[in-house]
């Protein structure tokens, strides 16, 4: 390119910018799904196949800890192209909800973005993508969900295959976060919610920039031994992987907290996956990572999460 030319494009608009993955022809459709979601384009399917990209190492040398992290279980040839795509293709929420302490009442802003996908145990998903007793095979009753489900789109349906392949655990539930920047968090938490069952298996895969996974010991209750752990520090990369266990949700918090800094301005996804074994966890998914707000859409062009109306070009 001459020096005239390279000036001429650099004061001129960018063009938008070529998409970084092959978009496949087929996609996964449902009555509540808001657009279609396209199955995985096939370089990346290809590649995610060699997956998981190294072994587990094992991390339970501490009380009540049982993890296994893959550094990176996603191959790194495709975890930024996976990104993106999942980034441009899924559609996400920004959740708000109520919560009553005592007599106040305190609106919740989630601090990311998050999408759901899957049924509880109690159901399943026939081809055509209506809901039938698991048991039965009968229609479900209406009355069975508050919240419409949707099943895995065939992108993250492949992904639950391969982790339910390697960790030797089954999974009907696929979480989905995105944080925008490094002004997107989750607090301390745990998954022990009892629809999960008694030490439940949690598959957390990372895209996207690095954050770091901080791990911390629950107090002892009062009156009990104190318990010797230390805190944990995981820095999650692009691809990684952390299959957390056993007792481990029982007895530890875990977080993503606000950072600053390069990668801070970069995005992260956040994919986990769960497996849930009653209606009321198909319920509390929906409610708390779908909400009752609009789906938005990755804008391209404006690097943001942008409401959907159905008038985008998908
Ligand atoms: O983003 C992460 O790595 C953690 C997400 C998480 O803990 C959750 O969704 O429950
Ligand atoms: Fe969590």
């Amino acid at each position: 390119m001459s020096k005239r030319g390279a000036l001429d494009s650099f004061f001129k608009p960018s063009a938008p910018k070529k998409a970084k993955y092959a978009v496949s022809t087929s996609a996964s459709h449902h009555t509540a799904y808001p657009f279609p979601i396209p199955h995985l384009p096939s370089d990346i399917a290809d590649q995610l196949q060699f997956s998981p990209a190294e072994e587990g190492r094992l991390m339970n040398d501490q009380p009540d800890l049982d993890l296994v992290y893959y550094q990176p279980y996603i191959p790194t040839s495709i975890a930024s192209s996976l990104f993106e795509f999942l980034r441009q293709e899924l559609p996400f929420y920004r959740v708000i909800y109520q919560i009553k302490r005592g007599p106040v009442e305190t609106t919740i802003n989630t601090p990311r973005f998050t999408t759901v996908f899957g049924v509880d145990e109690t159901s399943r998903f026939t081809e055509s993508g209506s809901l039938v007793d698991a048991k039965t095979e009968k229609p479900i009753e209406k009355s069975r969900y508050k919240c419409i489900p949707r099943p895995l789109p065939h992108c993250l349906d492949a992904l639950r295959k391969l982790t339910e392949a390697t960790t030797g655990e089954t999974f009907n539930f696929c979480l989905v976060n995105y944080y925008a920047d490094g002004n997107d968090s989750i607090s301390y938490h745990s998954d022990d919610e009892r629809f999960l069952g008694k030490d439940p298996a949690i598959a957390s895969f990372s895209l996207g920039a690095k954050r770091d996974f901080l791990m911390k010991h629950k107090p002892a209750v009062p009156g009990a031994p104190a318990i010797d752990a230390k805190p944990i520090k995981l820095p999650l990369g692009s691809g990684d992987m952390v299959l957390m266990r056993g007792r481990t949700q029982a007895n530890w918090l875990h977080s993503i907290p606000k950072r600053a800094g390069d990668e801070a301005r970069k995005g992260r996804i956040n994919i986990t996956f769960r497996k849930a074994m009653v209606k009321g966890g198909t319920d509390n998914y929906y409610q708390y990572n779908v909400g009752k707000g609009g789906a938005l859409k990755w804008d391209a062009g404006g690097k943001k999460m942008a409401p959907w109306t159905g008038d985008e070009k998908t």
